[in-house]
C-alpha cells in the first residue's frame, strides 16, 4: 500500500545483488524527484567502488518499470525515482475503497495500558493534567483503532498524608456543605482552606495526623468521609472530561488506593529478592544506573521510615498488576518530564524484580510545560495555577463568538455546537501539534486562527469539502477510475497514500505533532489542488476522479482529527 515500502521491496534485492550482502535502500521523499535513495554512497565506501557505478548497476538490476516512470542516477550517486502516474493512481483507487484508509490493523495486537490524566482528589486539575489528558487520550484512541486492547488507567491521587487534613476540614465544614463545595468544582478553595488551617492551627494539624492513622487503619467513619471526597472529586473530573471530549469513563479510575493491598507483597518480594537496602530508616532499592549529580547511587524509597508506603511503591505495585493479572505488554505513562527520573527508576526496579520483562516494556511519554505569553509557566492573574475548566470555557466562548462572526447563517444551537468543537479542538490541537518534549506558549489568537497549523484550519478544510458535495448534490463514487495528470493532483495523492505510514510511526513514538503536521500538509495540498484543478466544472472522467480525491481528503482529515480527539463539524 505504501510507496516507500513498494520501492524498498524493489530496490533491496538489487542492492543485495550488487553488494553481496543485504542493504537497506533507505527510500525517502525527495525534492529532486518523488523519492530518492542514497544508499549507494555509503555502500561505495564499503565496496571501494565509485558510487555512481553502484547506483547505475542497482538501476539495471531493479524491477521498477511498473512503479516508476523515471529512475536515474544523479549527483555523486543518488537514485532519483519518479513514480508513474498510473501506479500512484492505482494506490489512490485502492485507498478509496479501503475503509481503513491504508492503515492496517496491528498484526500482533497487544494489551496496552495507558496511564494518563491522573489528577489528585480534592485538588484542582491544572494545565499539566490537561497535557496528560489530551496526549494520553490520543494515544488510547490511536492504539485502539489499530486493534490493540487498550486499558485506560486514570491513576488518581487518592491516598496519602494530605487526606488527614482534607478529611478533618470536611468534618469541620459538615458533610453536606463540603459536598456542595466540591461538586461545584471548587476544589482549590477546599484544598487551600484545609492547608491554611493545617499550617496555622496546631490542634487541627494534630487531628489531621491522627486522621491519617485512622484512615490507614481502616476506621469505618474515616473511610466513609474519605470516599465522599473521592466520589465528589471523580464526579467533578468527569464533567471536565465530558467538556474535553475525552474517552475516559468512571470505570477508568484506578486510584493509588486501589493498590494498597498489593504494597505489602511488593515489599516482601523485593526483600526476598534481596533488593532492599535500608537508608535513613527507609526501605530502598538502588537500581543500577541511577546516580545523582554527586555520583552517588540514588535510592527509590519503597517504604518510608514511618512505615508508610509512597508514590514509588504504588507505581511498582501497578506495574506488577499491569504486566501480571492484566497481561499488558506495553505500559505507557503520560506524565510530565519532571517525573522522568522517577519512572526510569521504577522501571529499573520492576525489571530487577522480574515484573517488567520482555516482551513487556514501559515508556514514559513525557511532556513539557504550557507557558504564558510572557514565556514563563502559565499562571493565573493572581499568580496561582490556571484552573483547567476556566481555560476550556474561555476557549469555547471565544470560538463561539468567532463562529457567529464568520458565519452569521448558523443558528444559535449550531453556533454553540461549532464553538464547542472548534474551541476544544483548538486547545487540543495546540497541544498535540507541538513536540510534546518541549514547552509551548498558549496563544489564543494563533490557536483559533483559520490560517496556519491549527484545528480551525483543518476543521474548515474538512467542512469546505463537504460543502462542495452538498452544493452540487453529488457524492463521490469510491470505485471510480482515478487519473492523475496535474502536479497538484499528484502532490495531493502522495499525501493521501502517506497516511498509513505516519499513523504507524506515531503509534510507535507517540509524537502526535507528526500526525498533526501530516494533516496540515494534506490540507495545504488539498487547498492548492482545489485552486488549480476545477472539480465540478471538469469533464468526465476527470470530474469523477477529482471527486474521489476530494472525498478521500475529507475522510483522512476526519479520521486523523478523530484520532487526535478533535471533532469535525459538517458546517462552520
Ligand atoms: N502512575 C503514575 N504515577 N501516574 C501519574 C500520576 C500523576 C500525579 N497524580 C500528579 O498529579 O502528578
Amino acid at each position: 500500500m505504501d510507496l516507500e515500502n513498494v520501492l524498498t521491496d524493489r530496490l533491496a534485492p538489487a542492492f543485495a545483488t550488487v553488494a553481496g550482502v543485504p542493504v537497506d535502500p533507505v527510500v525517502r521523499r525527495s525534492q529532486r524527484a518523488d523519492f530518492q535513495s542514497d544508499a549507494a554512497l555509503a555502500l561505495a565506501r564499503r565496496l571501494g567502488r565509485p558510487p555512481r557505478d553502484i547506483a547505475a548497476e542497482v538501476l539495471e538490476q531493479a524491477e521498477l518499470a511498473d512503479v516508476c516512470s523515471r529512475a536515474e542516477v544523479s549527483g555523486p550517486g543518488f537514485l532519483n525515482l519518479t513514480v508513474a502516474d498510473q501506479a500512484l493512481a492505482g494506490l489512490v483507487a485502492a485507498l478509496a475503497v479501503d475503509r481503513r484508509l491504508g492503515v492496517p490493523v496491528a498484526v500482533e495486537p497487544e494489551t496496552v495500558v495507558v496511564d494518563y490524566s491522573a489528577p489528585n482528589v480534592a485538588k484542582e486539575m491544572h494545565v499539566g493534567h490537561l497535557r496528560s489528558t489530551v496526549i494520553g487520550d490520543a494515544a488510547a484512541r490511536l492504539l485502539e483503532w489499530l486493534g490493540h486492547r487498550v486499558l485506560r488507567a486514570n491513576h488518581l491521587g487518592d491516598w496519602g498524608t494530605p487526606f488527614g487534613m482534607l478529611i478533618e476540614h470536611l468534618a469541620d465544614l459538615g458533610e453536606a456543605e463540603a459536598a456542595q463545595e466540591l461538586s461545584m468544582g471548587d476544589l482549590d478553595t477546599f484544598y487551600k482552606a484545609a492547608r491554611a488551617k493545617f499550617d496555622a492551627d496546631e490542634a487541627f494539624a494534630e487531628r489531621s495526623r491522627l486522621r491519617v492513622v485512622a484512615l490507614q487503619g481502616g476506621d469505618p467513619v474515616t473511610l466513609r468521609l474519605w470516599r465522599l471526597l473521592v466520589e465528589q472529586s471523580e464526579r467533578y473530573f468527569m464533567t471536565v472530561y465530558d467538556l474535553l471530549d475525552v474517552t475516559l469513563s468512571e470505570r477508568d479510575f484506578h486510584g493509588e488506593s486501589s493498590y494498597n493491598g498489593l504494597l505489602g507483597p511488593v515489599v516482601e518480594e523485593l526483600d526476598r529478592l534481596r533488593l532492599l537496602r535500608e537508608s535513613d530508616g527507609a526501605a530502598c532499592v538502588f537500581p543500577p544506573g541511577s546516580v545523582g549529580r554527586d555520583g552517588e547511587p540514588l535510592p527509590l524509597i519503597v517504604r518510608k521510615s514511618d512505615g508508610g508506603y509512597g508514590y514509588a511503591a504504588t507505581d511498582l505495585a501497578a506495574i506488577r498488576r499491569r504486566t501480571g493479572a492484566l497481561g499488558a505488554t506495553r505500559l505507557l505513562y503520560v506524565v510530565g518530564l519532571p517525573q522522568r527520573r522517577h519512572f526510569e527508576m521504577v522501571y529499573a526496579v520492576a525489571a530487577q524484580a522480574g515484573w517488567l520483562a520482555p516482551p513487556a516494556r514501559a515508556e514514559h511519554v513525557g511532556f513539557g510545560s504550557i507557558l504564558g505569553s510572557d514565556g514563563r509557566m502559565l499562571r493565573s492573574r493572581a499568580g496561582g495555577s490556571v484552573k483547567l475548566v476556566g481555560l476550556l470555557e474561555e476557549a469555547i466562548t471565544r470560538a463561539t463568538a468567532l463562529a457567529r462572526e464568520r458565519n452569521p447563517e448558523l443558528g444559535e444551537a449550531e453556533a454553540a455546537e461549532v464553538g464547542r468543537a472548534v474551541g476544544i479542538g483548538a486547545i487540543k490541537y495546540a497541544d498535540l501539534s507541538n513536540d510534546r518534549n518541549r514547552d509551548y506558549v498558549l496563544d489564543w489568537e494563533r490557536m483559533l486562527s483559520l490560517d496556519g497549523n491549527t484545528a480551525p484550519y483543518l476543521q474548515y478544510a474538512y467542512s469546505r469539502i463537504g460543502s462542495i458535495f452538498r452544493r452540487a448534490g453529488v457524492a463521490a463514487r469510491p470505485d471510480a477510475a482515478v487519473s492523475l495528470a496535474e502536479p497538484a493532483e499528484r502532490a495531493l495523492a502522495f499525501e493521501l497514500v502517506g497516511f498509513g505510514r505516519v499513523v504507524g510511526e506515531v503509534a510507535d513514538n507517540l509524537e502526535f505533532h507528526n500526525l498533526a503536521g501530516y494533516l496540515y500538509r494534506l490540507a495545504a495540498a488539498f487547498s492548492t489542488f482545489y485552486e488549480r484543478c476545477p472539480v465540478l466544472r471538469a469533464d468526465e472522467p476527470v470530474r469523477e476522479s477529482r471527486l474521489v480525491l476530494c472525498d478521500l481528503t475529507a475522510r483522512v482529515l476526519r479520521q486523523g482529527l478523530h484520532l487526535l480527539g478533535i471533532r469535525t463539524p459538517e458546517r462552520m
